[in-house]
């Protein structure tokens, strides 16, 4: 039948087109809207045809997992979850380990405990590393060819070996250092500032205004923040700037090779402007074209179609994103100035490579830059947030922190194990607002079952990762900010007195599953441990209601004894806003450290 009315379609238009080049324009209009119509009962008859056969195809009597109400054919499109982080918080108490919802022909499975998640995505994990088909964020505008949206296969699996060469534990062990400079720094910088305010204009997803990427305004803290997280990832991925004065001899005499602090600055920028885009298409179904694929197909020009503009554009600069720094990384290895990057290794174990290896190498760097940088921005701003509204953890971290490191010198990675507190008040962050909080949806390479339900082959299957870190079965009050969940019954001998709860470990589960986990959780780890330890042992941080920098007065509304009135970015990764900070260093004998540490 579809087939019938596509053909009819095509021969109607034809015929029409050869009168309308001589008649009228209210002819063509006429065409266009009769086509139109053909089309969309051509596109509804073919929901018709395969929504009926997808019902059928369950084996024997297998049931679907339970989920919210759904309309016949065109399933829950209406109420559609998908785009709301939110909307799935409870769904382990209605619906149990397991639900299901339809969007049209789109079968999406929620997993509610980490016990699901465990059977399919790490048990199963071959299974289920694929990623769905996402037509605006992977097709149009490119993703798809970075590693987090890489369907399963030969290119994923070479990214992933390559982003491992620098991401591992052992590498990133081998970075620590760089790690405790770039906090070191960032603390320093700070240090500058008497008070700071965070707000709604400097995050990313917070306002259109953000979206073209004018983010200074106002609050210096957060912009500080990226500022310094973006240049230290720039650092690991591509290296940074090899001046003439560095002992080698620049051909053409120019100053510099590489990343300048201007060019990264740059990149910086673009690649917020991008991820800002992505996050807000990644959401499962965001955009007409993802429920309605053939659309990709008509033309840009047409009235009311906006998509195919922002995935040109988006497609446009993520080529630049990734090429432009890759192309002075390798311009500067070239010439012999060899670093740690992940660019630099990627050559060092390839020194001649295809234009196929160049290509997979800059699409893993660029992959691996945007990855981490706005998940870890998220995960520090919490822990300021949390600071700032629990004065009586940020003490307890303080004093732990003067017990063991002492205020002669800051605090460095290897100093972890012996700061329980600190670790526990990091690891307590991270489950109250995880920065991916339904991780990146994988897909169902085959019909499967689980607890009874059935699986269909090609679902798309999302990971309730906010869900599982606030389920009230596993973490007793789980919207109360607690660090002591994560510590032993018997309590910790740096701070005698507090009674441990010890509630199971955050494990890798903010970080996602099977072979599709994060590749920079390592990193993140150190990278967040460090940034807060030092934080917290130079500064005091107290909540306030204005934003200094713009003289805006803003209403504070995160409250501590609830989180789930923590107001949060929303998309992919989520991040608190709005909130303003005071902060003062806690003394004159800490400043000093800290500027001679910094130097
Ligand atoms: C607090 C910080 C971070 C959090 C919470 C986080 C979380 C996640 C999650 C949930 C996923 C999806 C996993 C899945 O599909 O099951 C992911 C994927 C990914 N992350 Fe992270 N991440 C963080 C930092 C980083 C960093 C620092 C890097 C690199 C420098 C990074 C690189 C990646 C990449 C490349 C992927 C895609 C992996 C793939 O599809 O194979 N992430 N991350």
């Amino acid at each position: 039948m579809v087939i019938l009315l596509c053909s009819w379609t095509t021969k109607h238009i034809n015929l029409y087109k050869l009168g309308s080049v001589l008649s009228d324009i209210q002819l063509s209009i006429a065409i266009v809207m009769e086509a139109l119509f053909v089309q969309v009962l051509a596109a509804i008859s073919t929901f018709l045809v395969i929504a009926v056969t997808m019902r059928l195809r369950a084996p024997g009597r297998i049931k679907y997992p339970p989920g919210p109400p759904a309309w016949p054919l065109i399933g829950s499109m209406f109420n559609n979850p998908a785009t709301y982080p939110l909307a799935y918080k409870n769904w382990r108490a209605v619906y149990g380990p397991i639900s299901y919802f339809r969007l049209l022909t789109q079968d999406v499975i929620v997993l509610n405990t980490r016990e699901a998640a465990n059977e399919l995505l790490e048990k199963q994990s071959a299974s289920y590393s694929d990623r769905p088909r996402q037509v605006m964020c992977g097709e149009l505008m490119s993703w798809n060819r970075g590693i987090a949206l890489c369907p399963a296969g030969a290119r994923h699996r070479a990214y992933r070996k390559l982003v491992n060469s620098v991401l591992s534990a052992d590498a990133t062990k081998r970075a620590w250092s760089s790690h405790e400079r770039a906090a070191c720094a960032f603390v320093a910088d700070l240090l500058l500032f008497s008070s700071y305010a965070a707000s709604e204009s400097t995050h990313p997803e917070a306002s259109s205004e953000s979206v073209k990427g004018r983010t200074s305004s106002g609050s210096e803290f957060i912009s500080r923040l990226r500022h310094s997280i973006g240049t230290h990832a720039v650092e690991i991925i591509y290296g940074s700037e090899y001046t003439a004065e560095d002992g080698i001899e620049i051909e053409g005499g120019r100053g510099h090779l590489g990343m300048s602090a201007r060019d990264a600055e740059d990149y910086i920028q673009n690649a917020d402007e991008q991820h800002t885009l992505f996050t807000a298409a990644v959401l499962p179904f965001a955009y007409i074209v993802d429920w309605i694929p053939w659309l990709r197909y008509i033309p840009e020009a047409t009235p009311f179609v906006h998509f195919k503009k922002i995935a040109r554009q988006a497609r446009r600069n993520l080529e630049a994103l990734t090429w432009e720094p890759y192309l002075k990384a390798r311009e500067r290895i070239k010439c012999g100035c060899l670093q740690n990057s992940l660019v630099d290794v990627c050559f060092k174990s390839n020194p001649d490579p295809s234009p196929q290896e160049e290509e997979c190498t800059a699409w893993a760097a660029m992959g691996a830059y945007t990855a981490g940088s706005d998940t870890t921005i998220a995960a520090l701003t919490t822990v300021f947030l949390a600071a700032s509204l629990n004065p009586e953890a940020q003490a307890l971290a303080q004093l732990e922190l003067d017990t063991i490191v002492g205020r002669e010198r800051m605090p460095r990675l290897d100093d972890r194990p012996a700061l329980p507190y600190v670790t526990a008040f990091v690891r307590e962050c991270m489950r109250s607002v995880p920065s991916v909080p339904l991780g990146v949806p994988h897909r169902a390479l085959n019909d499967d079952v689980l607890y009874g339900y059935f699986i269909p082959k090609g679902a798309t299957v999302i990971a309730n990762i906010r869900g599982m870190l606030h389920d009230p079965e596993v973490y007793s009050s789980p919207f109360t900010f607690n660090p002591a969940r994560f510590l032993p019954r018997a309590g910790i001998s740096t701070l005698p007195g507090i009674e441990g709860r010890a509630e199971p470990d955050l494990g890798s589960l903010p970080y996602g599953f099977g072979r599709r986990i994060c590749p920079g959780m390592h990193m993140a780890d150190s990278e967040v441990w460090i940034y807060t330890a030092m934080f917290l042992w130079a500064f005091n941080i107290k909540k306030s209601g204005a934003d200094v920098s713009t003289g805006a007065n803003h209403t504070v509304t995160q409250q501590p004894e609830n989180w789930q009135s923590i107001k949060l970015s929303e998309g992919g990764i989520q991040c608190p806003i709005p909130f303003g900070v005071e902060l003062a260093v806690r003394s004159e004998e800490l400043k000093a450290v800290i500027q001679a540490e910094a130097v």
